[in-house]
């Protein structure tokens, strides 16, 4: 099967006015149909700008991004971008909300709606389609971004610590609600997140980049039966801890 992400080679330098830096350098990964992906590593090693190049919005300085076969040239359809605040705008009701996708893209039709208010009462939101983002907690306002996000229905969603901002319970509650969506939907997904127990309870294959610049350290198989636990279980799953510890040594390791 034809992989959904292929870098080849990816480089991307910062210039401004005084200085170049060096963010991600010589970087090759392939991502296949309905893999979860996640890239951790310290502060500063690039995560965000893989992200940006993959969605689009940066072009790298060398080197190639292919999103199903093409290479990026800009944003696409085929690629959802979630972020850890939620940007709901707070004059339009949920619903409206949760339209801006279909909306910005052309497609928003009369039978949008329905299909929108099915996907906000399968993430837990029944009945607040016409209530305004501030009415609802942090946890359902990022279930409502899902919801934007999987509405133009894209293979490739990239998560950029989209957990980050909720508290403990929350947090977990929506990796659940997320990684499980997104596989009984057989999306493809890149997920970067600082948490490593979440990334080994979420991933098929953590992928640990080292700083100065961006490069892959190590990439790390999570075990079929941890992959196969819901995440808050998968916690609990023989080896999971030791996954955990083997990865946390790799990053502490990093020497340059
Ligand atoms: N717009 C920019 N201009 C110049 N340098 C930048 C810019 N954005 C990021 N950088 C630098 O590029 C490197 C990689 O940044 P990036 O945000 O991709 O890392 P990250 O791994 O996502 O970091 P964090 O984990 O802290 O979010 C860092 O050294 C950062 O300072």
């Amino acid at each position: 099967m034809e992989p959904v992400v292929e870098l080849k080679n990816l480089t991307h330098v910062y210039v401004n006015d005084r200085e170049a830096s060096l963010a991600v350098e010589g970087l090759n990964l392939t991502v296949h149909p309905g893999e979860f992906i996640s890239l951790v590593g310290p502060s500063g090693c690039g995560k965000t700008t893989i992200l940006s190049m993959i969605a689009g919005l940066l072009h790298p300085t060398n080197g190639e991004v292919l999103v199903y076969g093409r290479k990026v040239e800009g944003p696409s359809p085929d690629v959802g971008y979630m972020l850890q605040q939620d940007y709901l705008f707070p004059w339009r009701t949920i619903l409206q909300n949760a339209a801006i996708g279909l909306e910005v893209t052309g497609r928003l039709q009369r039978e949008s709606m329905d299909h929108l208010t099915q996907l906000l009462d399968e993430m837990g939101l029944e009945g607040t389609g016409s209530l305004y983002p501030q009415q609802l907690s942090g946890g359902m306002r990022q279930r409502v971004a899902l919801v934007r996000t999987l509405s133009t229905d894209p293979g490739l969603l990239l998560l950029d610590e989209p957990f980050s901002a909720l508290d403990y319970q929350t947090k977990l509650q929506l990796e659940d609600l997320i990684a499980g969506t997104l596989r009984e939907k057989n999306k493809t997904a890149i997920l970067v997140t600082h948490d490593l127990s979440e990334a080994v309870a979420v991933s098929d294959r953590v992928v640990l980049l080292g700083k100065n610049p961006g490069r892959i350290r190590r990439t790390f198989e999570v075990p079929g039966h941890i992959r196969e636990t819901q995440p808050f279980y998968a916690r609990k799953e023989e080896g999971f801890n030791e996954l955990f510890h083997e990865i946390w040594r790799e990053m502490e390791s990093e020497e340059d």
